[in-house]
């Protein structure tokens, strides 16, 4: 299996990758489109990237683009513990730091801490965490400083001049595996469904209406989180991930209710949970339930 990923080498996400997913050589991407559009192009079998973090929320640039005209398939998620370093040219010291370099989650993860401690830098967006060691580590950089995996530092040459300067220690990032659309993972029990859901938006209620889909077939939601469908302003579509497969009845049921009441449902994928946990499933939601209602309705039409 040849993986993309959103790289260059010694991002999170490679991490990510080599810890769980390959050993094999696999394609790094500039950006998180570049690395699906290579799945969608036949370039590689599957990409991972990231999508979602414990303390900045969603990442826009996977989100967006998962959904649309040219739909992908999540199959897989991986998580990752995330711990950044303040990374230098060796002989740089803090007080000579003025620029530093940075994924802009990466930024928003270690904001108090360079607030405390950098307060004269600016903190600049860039591409990737190990983009950000790469060009720091061409001599004649305008940075000073990246902000990055201690492993992209080693990698580039870099020294971490400080180390654990994340906001929150236990910070978890999300990644997810992503392939062209082909047959779902099976059930195991323990499963996550993400979705991307398209409201009628002239009538007042349709969040609710769409909430209680799930709510009505004990379905809990695990994130939710609006993105602009980038038509006209104030026009939004929701992101969602729900526990449970679209193989399991009160799923299915949820998602049809949602195909019935939306203008379009953009199914993105079911598939395992990483931390295998599985749902809290209420009285009368059970497959067993469900089965047992259809043979009632069968039985009554004779
Ligand atoms: O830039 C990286 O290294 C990434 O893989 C994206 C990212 C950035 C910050 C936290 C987790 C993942």
């Amino acid at each position: 299996m040849t993986y993309a990923y959103f790289g260059p080498e010694g991002t999170f996400t490679h991490q990510a990758l080599l810890g769980t997913l390959t050993d094999q050589p696999a394609l790094p991407f500039a950006s998180v489109p570049q690395a699906l559009n290579a799945v969608r192009e036949g370039l590689a079998e599957a990409a991972l990237v990231p999508i979602e973090n414990s303390v900045e929320g969603g990442v826009s640039a996977t989100l967006d683009n998962l959904s649309g005209d040219r739909p992908l398939q999540i199959t897989q998620e991986v998580l990752l513990p995330v711990a950044f370093v303040l990374a230098v040219r060796p002989g740089t010291e803090l007080n000579q730091v003025r620029r530093v370099l940075t994924h802009p989650h990466a930024a928003a993860q270690t904001r108090d801490w360079t607030d405390r401690h950098l307060p004269q830098a600016d903190v600049v967006a860039g591409g990737s965490t190990a983009a950000a060691a790469k060009e720091v580590a061409r001599p004649d950089s305008e940075f000073d400083a990246a902000i990055c995996a201690d492993v992209a530092a080693n990698l580039y040459g870099l020294e971490a001049l400080v180390s654990g300067i994340a906001d929150n220690p236990d910070a978890v990032t999300r990644f997810v595996v992503v392939r062209r659309p082909g047959p779902v993972p099976a059930v195991t029990g323990a499963d996550k469904t993400t979705v991307v859901v398209y409201m009628h938006t002239d009538r007042p209620g349709s969040l609710l209406e769409l909430l209680e889909q799930f709510a009505s077939r004990g379905v809990n939601l695990c994130r939710i989180e609006s993105r602009p469908t980038k038509t006209v302003l104030g026009s939004y579509c929701f992101s969602i991930d729900a526990e449970g497969h679209i193989g399991e009845a009160r799923m299915a049921e949820a998602l049809m209710g949602l195909k019935r009441s939306s203008q379009r449902v953009d199914f993105l994928g079911s598939y395992p949970r990483a931390d295998q946990q599985p749902p809290q499933v209420g009285r009368g939601f059970a497959e067993e339930d469900f089965r047992a209602a259809k043979e009632w309705i069968t039985s009554l039409l004779g």
